[in-house]
């Protein structure tokens, strides 16, 4: 029997970089049509802000190993809708996950295929478990980057399809000054 090597790394709490990690950046350019307001996306897509970056460790995808991942999410808005990561359910969708969050103020919205929706508000220390066949997406709602780890089945894999041609069912949008969970006008299951 051939063993893996443990591994052990380090997550920088105050920036969530993990050295030696993959690093991923989706720009805004990388989320069209995933926001509502379509003249505020082309209005801010001439500066193309990077929207969050990604450290990930991955195994090869097997069932019974793990992924882990950092993910740094800045701040912003598309119009009053907060800036958010793309969201996906799992290629195989029964594979669960798990979330912590380290710094910064967001939440978790998630989302079954029939499109019964929950959020989950996090601030460091919140511990969020995505059971399996859920949709997840994680936002910004506050004014600094919102740093988190993810914990993943190795073989999950992501569908992003689904998401970016439907959406989810809700939409977090700031209004008079809070935060709102609202339904997306453009739903349809
Ligand atoms: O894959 P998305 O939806 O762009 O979101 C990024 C985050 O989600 C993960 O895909 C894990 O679910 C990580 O790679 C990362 O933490
Ligand atoms: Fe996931």
């Amino acid at each position: 029997m051939e063993y893996k090597a443990p591994i052990g790394v380090k997550i920088d709490l105050e920036t969530g970089v993990i050295l030696d990690a993959k690093k991923l950046v989706r720009r805004l350019s990388d989320l069209k049509g995933y926001f509502l307001d379509e003249k505020a996306y082309e209005e801010l897509l001439k500066d193309d802000p990077v929207v969050y970056e990604v450290y990930a460790i991955e195994q090869e995808e097997k069932d019974g190993d793990l992924n882990f991942a950092t993910t740094v999410l800045y701040p912003g808005k598309v119009g009053n809708e907060f800036f958010f990561t793309k969201g996906h359910y799992h290629s195989k969708a029964d594979r669960a996950e798990i979330y912590y969050a380290i710094k910064g103020r967001g939440g978790m919205l998630l989302q079954t295929p029939e499109g019964k929706a929950e959020w989950i508000p996090m601030e460091p220390g919140t511990v969020v478990y995505v059971p399996p066949y859920w949709a997840h997406r994680t936002v910004n709602t506050g004014d600094e980057p919102f740093i988190f780890l993810a914990i993943y089945p190795a073989d999950a894999g992501h569908d992003y399809g689904s998401i970016k041609g439907k959406g989810f069912s809700k939409l977090v949008v700031e209004a008079d000054g809070d935060v709102k969970v609202i339904d997306n006008p453009k739903w349809k299951v």
